[in-house]
């Protein structure tokens, strides 16, 4: 249960003369829940690309492992990253479904790192490999809207297809970056709902980037926060205090503690004591 699943060492990314990662260390074991927080620029997304392989570090920009091996070093990916990636289901704030292809297809291509190519590449998927995709999207209350284009689907519906999609992938590591930003306050309930039960049902190790600190707060144990691109926070959510919520987002503080849909602040088990 306390496995490492992923570690980052010292990982640093400039974007020409920017440095949007700045020797940023973190180590995730099984089954956490852990939020990535900052205001907007901070480096999550960066991050996010650079921890899935996506994004390569600086060529002097350390070093990042998941499952105990080897995913990228000093801005060189691993031969194994096919392999690796597979274990590592991505969720995007923009979904990444291909509109003109139904539901059930798109739910399909999570299968696509251990069928041969030339099968998804047709979408000639196995009859079973359908029944896995329709009860992935059953489990998340779609399985009415399976065969329609994903394109005619609300954001949050087709969100809750790109969780399914990780879902058939039989991803161990799920990353997701703003995965609600652009969802109505209903549809953010309901993804983060589901995203926390891939965590808690099916086991997955969920690593999400949040912009509202009270999602962190409701749905996270963990908290990591950015500033600058650098790590400047990495504990409990609980221990999150105002003042250093302040410190973190300057004005716009106040807002992001408030659950989306609400005027009210989410409350805690453990209330915002602590001093930063
Ligand atoms: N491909 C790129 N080329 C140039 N600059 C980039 C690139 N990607 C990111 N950046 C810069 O790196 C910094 C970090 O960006 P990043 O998207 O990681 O931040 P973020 O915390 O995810 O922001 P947001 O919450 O707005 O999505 C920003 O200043 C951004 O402009």
């Amino acid at each position: 249960m306390n496995s490492i699943v992923l570690s980052a060492q010292s990982v640093s990314r400039r974007f020409g003369s920017h440095r949007a990662l700045r020797d940023v260390s973190l180590q995730v074991r099984r089954g956490e829940r852990v939020a990535l927080l900052g205001a907007s620029g901070s480096g999550k997304s960066t991050l996010i690309r650079c921890l899935c392989g996506l994004e390569t570090t600086d060529a002097d920009g350390g070093r990042i492992e998941a499952f105990g091996q080897l995913l990228q070093t000093n801005g060189r990916v691993s031969p194994e990253i096919r392999a690796l990636r597979r274990r590592i289901g991505v969720i995007f704030q923009q979904f990444n479904l291909v509109g003109r292809l139904s539901v059930m297809h798109n739910v399909m291509t999570g299968l696509a790192g251990e069928a041969p190519l030339w099968r998804a590449l047709a979408g000639a998927y196995r009859l079973e490999d359908r029944a896995r995709a329709l009860d992935a999207l059953s489990g998340i209350g779609l399985a009415q809207q399976a065969f329609q284009r994903a394109s005619t689907l609300s954001g949050g519906q087709q969100q809750r297809a790109a969780i399914a999609r990780v879902l058939v992938q039989g991803a161990e590591l799920v990353l997701a970056d703003e995965p609600v930003a652009s969802l109505d306050p209903q549809s953010t309930h309901r993804v983060m709902e589901h995203l926390a039960a891939l965590n808690r049902d099916a086991g997955m190790t969920l690593v999400v980037s949040l912009h509202h600190v009270a999602l962190a707060q409701r749905y996270c144990d963990r908290v990591v926060a950015l500033r600058d691109g650098a790590l400047v926070f990495d504990g409990a959510s609980s221990a999150l205090t105002p003042a250093f919520l302040q410190q973190l987002y300057g004005t716009a503080a106040a807002d992001l503690l408030h659950e989306p849909g609400t005027d009210l602040p989410h409350t805690t088990a453990h209330p915002m004591a602590l001093a930063a």
